[in-house]
């Protein structure tokens, strides 16, 4: 049977699927996370920069209330802004004051970028070129260190990055006390990132997939391998993509403010060796040809050392 958590290096249990929050509208989002912790989820991820942490955290408040679930039961990721990547226990205070929350189980790194903290939007500064202000000669293992220090305060159980491909998690761990416990990636059939799973896999660092049906609108629930291991199983396509990860052993993040869907998102089928053929073909296929589909990818202009994101300005760091 499909495992419903994951063991991390902390020793903490993380759940196999969780709610995503970004793009979730205030004034829906409190609900959606309300009702995903009375239907049985236990994982929500949120972000200061999705702008609705506070919202995200009236409906954990709710739900708390009404008996759903207890504070200790439940699993709270968010995640620190570029604009703070010099300023991380502030950032992290931020966030814990909009969530109502006095620690979270885990606090990642978003990007591994720094933004002007004194540019002209506290989340998205921009140059009056209309590019984003970056901060072009920023050190992501000074953040790093910074990340490790706030271990100490508890107000984050863990610690962990997203976005990073494998030079940068080399460039991490030559500086790392603290290995990160997770790193929270795009991942799906379309884009498999094989290399950073593998080496994430090695270094005991857990994979929690993000975008599984292809973000906006769910393209991937239309992908012609994924409906054919639908009709195999007899179940959805959507259930096919978010049991795709816990079959590779990686928690799943997807996002939802419809009812119907929160709940049939928490339903994961065992899919055999079989069905995670037709996928894996179909991801080998696509690399080959170079038709592997990255839905998120914000215009910073970096290079982040991606196989299939070549282009961007490469960081002073060398990647
Ligand atoms: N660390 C990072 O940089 C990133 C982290 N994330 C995290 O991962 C989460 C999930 O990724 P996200 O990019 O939001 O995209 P998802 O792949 O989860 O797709 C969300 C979209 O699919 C729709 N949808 C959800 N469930 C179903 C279903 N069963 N059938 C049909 N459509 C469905 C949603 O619509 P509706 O809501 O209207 O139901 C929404 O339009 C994010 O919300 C965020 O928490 C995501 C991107 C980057
Ligand atoms: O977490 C989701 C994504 O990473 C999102 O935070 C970014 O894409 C952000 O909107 C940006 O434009 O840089």
């Amino acid at each position: 049977m499909a495992p419903s958590t994951f063991k991390l290096s902390t020793g903490q249990e993380m759940p196999a699927v969780g709610l995503g929050t970004w793009q979730s509208a205030p004034g829906e989002v409190a609900a959606a996370v309300t009702y995903a912790l009375k239907t049985g989820y236990k994982l929500i991820d949120a972000a200061y920069c999705y702008g609705n942490e506070d919202e995200v955290g009236q409906g954990i408040k709710a739900a708390i209330d009404a008996g759903y679930v207890k504070r200790e039961e439940i699993f709270v990721v968010t995640k620190l802004w570029n604009t703070y990547a010099t300023r991380v226990e502030v950032g992290l205070d931020k966030s814990l004051k909009a969530l109502g929350l006095d620690y979270v189980d885990q606090f990642l790194v978003h990007w591994a970028v720094g933004m002007n903290p004194e540019g002209n939007d506290d989340r998205f500064p921009k140059l009056a070129d209309g590019s984003r202000d970056i901060t072009w000669d920023h050190d992501h293992t000074a953040t790093w260190k910074q990340m490790e220090a706030l271990l100490a305060t508890g107000k984050a159980k863990s610690i962990g990055v997203c976005n990073y491909s494998v030079p940068y998690l080399e460039q991490l761990l030559k500086k790392a006390e603290v290995v990160p416990v997770v790193n929270q990636i795009e991942n799906h059939p379309s884009l498999p990132q094989q290399e950073v799973v593998d080496f994430c896999n090695a270094k005991g660092i857990h994979i929690v997939a993000y975008s599984p049906l292809g973000s906006t609108g769910g393209p991937l629930l239309k992908s012609e391998p994924v409906v054919k291991v639908a009709e195999r199983k007899g179940t959805s396509p959507g259930t096919v993509l978010l049991s795709y990860h816990v079959a590779r052993g990686t928690t799943v993040l997807a996002k939802s403010v419809t009812e119907s869907r929160i709940k049939s998102n928490l339903e994961i089928v065992d899919l055999d060796a079989d069905d995670l053929k037709i996928l894996t073909d179909y991801s080998d296929a696509l690399t080959k040809e170079g038709k592997l589909e990255r839905y998120v990818y914000p215009p910073f202009g970096i290079k982040f050392g991606f196989p299939d994101k070549p282009e961007g300005r490469s960081m002073p760091n060398g990647v």
